[in-house]
């Protein structure tokens, strides 16, 4: 029997139904979908288990019925198509490397693993503890900062210290934010799944950097060692000045997110580089927006104006 796109139906992390595209292949269902453009190359969504194990990708999921009850796999299934949605529709990006690659997750990766992870191939889903998270595939803009970091590292590579690591957790921060799309006046990141127990906190902000011990201005930048204890230089910490830039952008009376989210995509993906620092992200959004607006544009002022705004040029 060849594959066969099919419609499952599944429940979410937070007990919501879902629409599962997946696969009706040799008789049983398999968490595949076929339904995108990326299959015309052959790309397809997969989404695995680790079976509270470390080995990957570790088991392709299958269903009898179509109707799927492991609620970390749903949502990082359904996310996944989320996310590669966003980057075809609005971003004209076919999967990370824009050339229809398959995107692969694993869920119940280990136990109790309060992360999440891009491993340079695929996305890995913990399940948290209960108590710090909850499995981390229930979030949307979690699952798009994941695959951020895949089409980051196809793009400008910046590498994962310091600065230029600051601005990878950046724009992986801001896609996953853009991608989730809710009406999130704080554009926090990681709120679905940070400390199920307590309502309205979050991993980060990108409007109040400090409330979770973030910078939000140069004058605040960190300087932490390159090692994993100094979180290599501070990279989920110093993020917090260019998520700010990005919040004052976007939040600029006549700023759209749709034209936000294409100004910094061309920046990643056209003009930066391995070792770009703060200054040249500044830079490469103005040209950004210069290139896609005019050099007088709303856009380019209130790029320029928004790095400004944390201490950056
Ligand atoms: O993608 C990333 O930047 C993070 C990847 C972390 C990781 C890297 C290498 C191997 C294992 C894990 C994962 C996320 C993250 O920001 N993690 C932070 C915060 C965090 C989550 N769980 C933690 C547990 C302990 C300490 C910090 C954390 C970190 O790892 O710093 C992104 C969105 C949500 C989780
Ligand atoms: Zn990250």
């Amino acid at each position: 029997v060849n594959h066969a796109a099919a419609t499952g139906t599944g429940t979410g992390v937070l007990g919501d139904t879902k629409t599962l595209n997946t696969d009706s292949y040799s008789g049983g269902y398999y968490l595949r979908d076929i339904t995108k453009p990326m299959y015309s190359t052959g790309g397809k969504i997969e989404t695995y288990t680790a079976n509270y194990g470390t080995a990957l990708p570790g088991t392709l999921l299958t269903d009898a019925d179509n109707v799927w009850t492991d609620r970390a796999a749903v949502d990082a299934h359904y996310y996944a198509g989320k996310t590669y949605d966003f980057y075809y529709n609005k971003l004209g990006r076919n999967s990370f490397d824009n050339r229809g690659a398959t995107l692969k997750s694993t869920v119940h990766y280990s136990r109790n693993y309060n992360n999440a992870f891009w491993n340079g191939t695929q996305m890995v889903y913990g399940d948290g503890d209960g108590s710090q998270f909850t499995s981390l595939s229930g979030a949307l803009d979690v699952v798009a900062h994941e695959i951020t970091h895949a089409v980051t590292e196809r793009t400008a590579g910046l590498v994962y210290e310091n600065q230029p690591g600051a601005l990878n957790e950046s724009f992986s921060d801001v896609l996953g934010n853009l991608v989730e799309n809710k009406n999130d006046p704080k554009w926090l990141l990681g709120e679905d799944v940070t400390t199920p127990g307590i309502a309205g906190d979050a991993l980060r902000s990108m409007s109040n950097p400090n409330e979770y011990g973030q910078p939000g201005h140069m004058n605040e930048y960190q300087n932490l060692p390159n090692t994993r204890e100094g979180d290599w230089g501070g990279v989920h910490i110093n993020s917090g000045i260019p998520n700010k830039a990005f919040y004052n952008f976007v939040t600029t009376p006549g700023i759209t997110k749709d034209n936000a989210g294409k100004i910094w995509y061309r920046a990643l993906t056209q003009y930066l580089t391995s070792y770009s620092q703060f200054i040249d992200a500044r830079n490469a959004t103005i040209q950004a927006a210069t290139d896609l607006f005019g050099a007088n544009s709303l856009e380019a002022t209130a790029v320029a104006n928004a790095w400004a705004s944390v201490g950056v040029g």
